[in-house]
């Protein structure tokens, strides 16, 4: 046991030390710059790809399923609310129930709605961004696209989505198709960008690649109780309603927050939620906890910040480090 902590904290420090090296040279060089560099070194990404793959296999997955609790894994959730969303029985289908909201709020706001109205095939098409060792691909139910910069599996794509088009037509190493999936997932994947536009960049982009209704899933690390940040999460989803977002389930787990974004029908139907909710918009930018605490040692008057009850996670980079610690899942 103790072999498997001390492999696990080993896994874990270098991993977080590649993104907190590349959120560094960022701030000195400039991303564009930090981005080729680390898109160059070959070395690195092959390193982080390994440890990243056993990581998440031999100790998460190993984790949960070793412990007979109700906790379950940031893959399955996904899966279990994919299930929920697009084939639950007819009564209780969330796509039909969020549909029909959607349409009483156009009605309200006298949007002609035009979006072509998804039906789901027996196979879901889903883009696994920043896959790694692709974990989607056990479900009959999806039709996997896994990318990856550094993929430590031979059936994930080798693609960086910060510089990829989205146009109309195929799919190739330079291009992804506009409007094509049923599903993006972003998992555990915003915190590896180093700059909180980048951030807001993918989920423009993921926005493109989605059809409507479609669903955007993010997984973001945190060790902490469900209201440490929960002031970073408000933000997030304001931001995510301004480009066209509605958040239709969260949950917040032992060490992630789980979220399902749909992409609504008319982009203004999500735009009016973030209008009706302007307190939300805590931050105007994707950040991450790790930095905000820097920035909140320099800057002290961040917009609308009123007190200091946010305690932010600097462990919290990766999910799970308190069980090396603590030897211990709830
Ligand atoms: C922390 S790992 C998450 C792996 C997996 N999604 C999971 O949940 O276990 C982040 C992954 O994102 C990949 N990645 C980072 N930036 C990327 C980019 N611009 N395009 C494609 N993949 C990227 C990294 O190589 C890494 O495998």
């Amino acid at each position: 046991m103790q072999m498997a902590c001390s492999d696990h904290i080993k896994l874990s420090t270098f991993i977080k030390s590649v993104h907190s090296n590349l959120r560094e040279k960022s701030k000195s060089i400039g991303f564009q710059e930090a981005w080729k560099e680390h898109c160059r070194d070959e070395q690195t990404l092959e390193e982080y790809a390994k440890a990243m793959k056993e990581l998440a296999i031999s100790h998460w997955q190993n984790n949960f399923e070793k412990n007979n609790s109700k906790a379950i894994s940031r893959v399955e959730w996904i899966y279990k609310y994919c299930l929920e969303y697009f084939y639950n029985d007819e009564a209780k289908i969330q796509l039909l129930r969020q549909r029909e909201r959607e349409f009483e709020i156009a009605s309200k706001m006298e949007i002609l709605l035009e979006a072509i109205l998804l039906t789901p095939e027996k196979c879901l098409k889903l883009l696994d961004v920043g896959s790694c060792y692709n974990p989607f691909a056990r479900y009959d139910i999806f039709d996997v696209l896994a990318v990856d910069i550094a993929p430590s599996n031979p059936d994930v794509y080798k693609m960086d989505f910060l510089t990829t088009n989205i146009d109309g037509t195929g799919i190739s190493e330079n291009n992804l198709p506009i409007e094509h999936f049923e599903i993006v997932v972003f998992s555990l994947f915003l915190e590896y960008l180093p700059t909180p536009d980048l951030r807001i960049q993918s989920c423009m982009k993921a926005y493109k690649l989605l059809k409507p209704e479609g669903l955007l899933f993010i997984i973001t690390p945190d060790s902490k109780h469900v209201g440490a940040n929960a002031q970073v999460m408000k933000s997030w989803r304001y931001i995510l309603a301004k480009i066209g977002f509605s958040r239709v389930r969260y949950e917040k787990l032992s060490h992630i927050h789980c979220m399902a974004f749909r992409k609504s029908l008319d982009k203004r139907i999500a735009e009016r939620w973030a209008d009706l909710h302007e307190n939300y918009k805590i931050y105007d930018k994707i950040y991450i906890p790790q930095e905000l605490q820097t920035k909140q040692n320099t800057v002290k008057t961040e917009t609308s910040i009123t007190d200091n009850k946010v305690l932010f996670d600097i462990d919290s980079e990766l999910p799970f480090s308190s069980i090396t610690l603590m030897d211990d899942i709830r």
